[in-house]
């Protein structure tokens, strides 16, 4: 079975991660992965294009050729530590940064900063890219994308199971046992960890995340403020619906504060809204509660916040994606891998009872070797 790298820099902007995997009709076998941190230039660069109203073409343009090149660095490392050259490797999955995601108004519109072709000279290696805007075109939200890739990771013939990415934001995916000819279902809950560190780093001069979710444990829920937050509409919206930081930022959670709240019961309040906006999506969005969730994603590593998730979801087991055989971080590279693959092989990426498009289609454009 061939060989492929997912490319995934997800909206926390934290680093670009790689996974190297091999697909076909089976299950996809991850079988090594890098991550490679975000150069802290970089991040600054693509932070101030995603809050940016107006962007100047010439900073576009040289945080791609950075972004890119940050990414074949990532590639060399996971060749060069598995022993490949580039000739081994079908093709590259790249997203790219999202900068900008508005797949709701009258021109609807996703950005990802990408340039598969620059990729492709610099690592010898043929490019997919560009993957969500095929599935807009068809009156998709063009996310979350990793739906299909979960039901071939972690689809069980008996058992409803449910697949909960905590990244910057947060999508969950049910998974309907094999036996029963239903469609897999899935949407953005809201924000996962993007409000909590961007508080976080207001009231701290080092460090992008709150470790272990340690000042939220140490702070106190304000129910009052809670409550207002959870009263955004989105929240209550049926799917399809996906978001992103053009929608959840400080300003958002600023609007509800009445400035007299300590800073460490704010961060509280905020990782209970990451819980509380998760459990209302498990129980009363997604129909069927499953009997198994599988977390991934950066925010498994916030025991705080996985112990708040266990307490607003009792009657679920938390199950790791090593149990299954993967690993909780690499999962979206991951999709990114076989989405390539999908690609290549002429088959649909997307799930139209997931994101809204009018039908399943072949995702990405293929830039040779
Ligand atoms: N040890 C830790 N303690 C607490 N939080 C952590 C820890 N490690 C990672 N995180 C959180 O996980 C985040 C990164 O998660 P991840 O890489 O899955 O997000 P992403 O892929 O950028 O986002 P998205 O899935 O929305 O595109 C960090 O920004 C941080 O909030
Ligand atoms: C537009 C965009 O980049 N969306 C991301 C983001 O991060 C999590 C959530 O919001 C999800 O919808 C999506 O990423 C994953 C990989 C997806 O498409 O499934």
């Amino acid at each position: 079975m061939p060989l492929f790298v997912g490319l995934m820099s997800g909206t926390s902007l934290d680093g670009i991660d790689a996974a190297l995997v091999r697909c076909g009709e089976g299950r996809p076998e991850l079988l090594d992965a890098v991550g490679v941190p975000m150069p802290e230039t970089l991040r600054a660069d693509l932070l101030a294009l995603c809050q940016a109203d107006a962007v100047r073409f010439a900073d576009l343009a040289r945080a791609e050729s950075a972004f890119c090149r940050r990414q074949a660095e990532a590639v060399q490392q996971l060749l060069e530590r598995n022993h490949l050259d580039a000739g081994a490797i079908a093709a590259i999955g790249s997203h790219g940064q999202t900068i900008e995601h508005a797949p709701d108004g009258e021109a609807p519109y996703t950005c990802q900063l990408d340039n598969p072709s620059l990729l492709a000279e610099l690592t010898g290696c043929a490019v997919v890219g560009d993957f969500r805007r095929r599935d807009l075109a068809a009156g998709g939200q063009a996310a979350p994308l990793a739906p299909a890739f979960h039901a071939a990771l972690f689809s069980d013939s008996d058992e409803w199971r449910a697949v909960l990415n905590l990244g910057g934001f947060a999508n969950l995916t049910l998974l309907p046992p094999g036996s029963r000819a239903l469609p897999v279902t899935g949407f953005d809950t809201g924000p996962a960890n993007t409000l909590l560190d961007a508080w976080y780093a207001r009231h701290h001069d080092h460090g992008h995340y709150d470790a272990d979710g340690r000042w939220a444990a140490a702070g106190t829920v304000d129910a009052a403020l809670l409550e207002r937050l959870l009263e955004d509409p989105f929240f209550a919206r049926h799917p399809p619906k996906s978001t992103g930081r053009e929608y959840f930022h400080l300003a958002w959670l600023e609007a509800q504060l009445s400035g007299r709240e300590a800073a460490r019961d704010v961060q509280a309040t905020l990782a209970e809204l990451t819980a509380r906006s998760i459990a209302l999506g498990v129980t009363q969005t997604l129909g069927p509660v499953p009997a198994t969730l599988i977390p991934c994603g950066g925010g498994t590593h916030n025991a705080d916040l996985l112990q708040r998730l266990g307490r607003h979801l009792p009657t679920l087991t938390l199950a790791g994606c090593e149990t299954f055989g993967w690993h909780a971080d690499w999962l979206e590279a991951g999709a990114f891998a076989w989405l390539a693959w999908r690609r290549l092989e002429g088959l649909p990426g997307n799930l139209p009872a997931v994101t809204g498009a009018a039908g399943g289609r072949v995702l990405g454009g293929l830039y040779s070797r």
